[in-house]
C-alpha cells in the first residue's frame, strides 16, 4: 500500500537528518521559539463559518506532476489574501515534491496559519515542522500506534502546534477521539485505490462531537462541492489540487466562503 511506501521513505530520509541535525540540537532550536496556544487555532476552526484549508502542493502519487509552474510562495500569498483559514504545504520530497523550505519561507512572509502535510512517524519531525514556522502538523491514525498518536499530540500541544488528526473510518476516528483529538480530517480520497467518494464525510461526520472540529480532505473539484459538504455540516474543506489549477485561486476561494 502507498501508506507503506511513504513511511519506509519518510523513515529512511529521517536517518539522514538527524545525521545532519541531531535530535539534542532541533529540540533546542524549537524550545527557544515562543509558544502559542493551540486552542485559538482550533476555535477558528469551530467557529459557525466555513473554515478553508488551502494546499500547496506540486505533486502527488494519484495524479503525478500537479504544478508545472510552481512558485509556492506566491500561490501561497493569494491563498492568504483569498481569507483561507489556514494553508496546508506538503513537505514529503520522494512522493509529492514537497520541501520544507518551502514552508520556511511561506512562514517568513504569510502571516495565516501552516499545517506542515507530512507523514509524521517520530518526535524529530514535530521539532522541524515548529522550528520552520509551522503553526499546525497532521498525525495520520492509520501509520501511528495508540501510544505514538497520543504522544506526539501532546509534544505539538506543548511546543504550541495545533494537530489535525486524520481518519479514514469509524475504528480510526474512535482512535483519534479516545487520545484527544481536537481536530479530525476525513480523507474522501481512499489511498488503497485512489477514488474518491464523499461518501465517507457523509458517512462518518456524526461520530465527531460538536466540540471537535471536522475537516473534509481531499477530492474537492468544484465550489458546488464545497457547497456539498458544508451541508454535510462539515467545519472546515481542505483542498489541494483543483485550487493549485485554478486559474483564479482567489475567487475560487472567496464563492466558497460566501
Ligand atoms: O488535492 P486534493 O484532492 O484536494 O487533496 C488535498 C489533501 O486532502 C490531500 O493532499 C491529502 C489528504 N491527506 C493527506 C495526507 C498526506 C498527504 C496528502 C494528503
Amino acid at each position: 500500500m502507498i501508506l507503506d511506501d511513504l513511511v519506509t521513505a519518510t523513515k529512511k530520509r529521517l536517518v539522514v537528518e538527524k545525521q545532519q541535525l541531531p535530535l539534542i540540537e532541533l529540540k533546542k532550536q524549537a524550545e527557544s521559539l515562543p509558544v502559542m496556544n493551540p486552542n485559538q487555532l482550533y476555535q477558528r476552526f469551530l467557529s459557525p463559518m466555513l473554515s478553508i484549508i488551502a494546499e500547496v502542493k506540486k505533486a502527488s502519487p494519484s495524479k503525478g506532476l500537479i504544478a508545472e509552474d510552481f512558485d509556492y510562495l506566491a500561490i501561497a500569498k493569494e491563498y492568504e489574501a483569498a481569507g483561507a483559514t489556514a494553508i496546508s504545504v506538503l513537505t514529503e520530497p520522494d512522493y509529492f515534491l514537497g520541501n520544507i523550505d518551502y514552508l520556511k519561507t511561506i512562514a517568513e512572509e504569510v502571516p495565516t496559519p501552516l499545517l506542515r502535510k507530512d507523514f509524521t512517524i517520530d518526535p524529530y519531525m514535530i521539532y522541524q515542522a515548529k522550528v520552520a514556522g509551522a503553526r499546525m502538523i497532521l498525525l495520520i491514525v492509520a501509520i501511528l500506534s495508540d501510544e505514538e498518536l497520543s504522544a506526539y499530540l501532546q509534544l505539538a500541544h506543548s511546543l504550541g502546534l495545533a494537530v489535525l488528526v486524520e481518519a479514514h473510518d469509524e475504528e480510526e476516528i474512535n482512535r483519534a477521539l479516545k487520545v484527544g483529538a481536537q481536530m479530525i480530517g476525513v480523507n474522501n480520497r481512499n489511498l488503497k485505490d485512489f477514488t474518491v467518494s464523499f461518501e465517507n464525510s457523509k458517512k462518518l461526520r456524526h461520530l465527531i462531537p460538536e466540540d471537535v472540529a471536522f475537516v473534509a480532505e481531499s477530492g474537492v473539484s468544484t465550489v458546488a462541492d464545497i457547497q456539498e459538504l458544508k451541508k454535510l455540516g462539515v467545519n472546515a474543506v481542505l483542498v489541494g489540487e483543483a485550487l493549485m489549477k485554478a486559474p483564479d485561486k482567489k475567487g475560487f476561494i472567496k464563492k466558497a466562503l460566501e
